[in-house]
């Protein structure tokens, strides 16, 4: 048999009942025992459709991979407090009201997330990148690499509304 090559990332991560399973074994599937962490993940598009993706600083999981900004929600927050209170402290902008848009399950090694993208059009205040990451405004094809396992899947939705 010839050795198979990887053609998309469908063949790198295995989706399972609707949790996109990253580095590890089925076996190590949601089995009601891991908590979810829930996180707020902000798809920022600017007026020429272009969407903003930074780097994820040195000292996290998966440092210098490519996602959108965001990060966990604190006790007691709602998905939206949790994106204007990260995009501030991360990227120094104040956000409009964002728009509700998919969600997606990701079983990694280090946790369990539910990621809740948002798709955010209004927002003031200059781009400071306060943790250090790299950042930029991308369109279809993605010029950046690697990308976050749990990120992917916003790329194929992105382009799947292009057609
Ligand atoms: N921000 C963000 N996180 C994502 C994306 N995709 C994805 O799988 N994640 C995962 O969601 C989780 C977010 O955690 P984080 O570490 O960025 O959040 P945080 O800023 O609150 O972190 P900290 O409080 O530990 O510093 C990580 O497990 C990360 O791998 C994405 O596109 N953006």
């Amino acid at each position: 048999m010839p050795e198979r090559t990887p053609r998309s990332w469908h063949d790198r991560y295995a989706v399972n009942q609707a949790v996109l399973l990253v580095d590890g074994e089925l076996s190590r599937q949601t089995d009601g025992k891991r908590n979810v962490v829930e996180v707020a993940v902000g798809v920022l598009i600017d007026k020429s459709g272009r969407f903003l993706l930074t780097s994820r600083p040195p000292g996290k999981a998966y440092a210098g991979y490519w996602e959108f900004p965001g990060g966990k929600l604190e006790v007691g927050e709602s998905v939206e407090q949790a994106l204007r209170r990260e995009l501030q402290e991360e990227i120094g902008i104040t956000i409009g009201v964002p728009e509700a848009w998919r969600e997606q399950l990701v079983d990694y090694p280090h946790a369990l997330v539910r990621l809740h993208f948002c798709k955010v059009r209004e927002w003031s205040g200059r781009l400071d990148m306060r943790e250090g990451q790299a950042f930029g405004w991308q369109s279809l094809p993605v010029a950046c690499s690697p990308v976050l396992p749990g990120t992917v899947p916003v790329l194929t939705w992105l382009a799947e509304e292009q057609v």
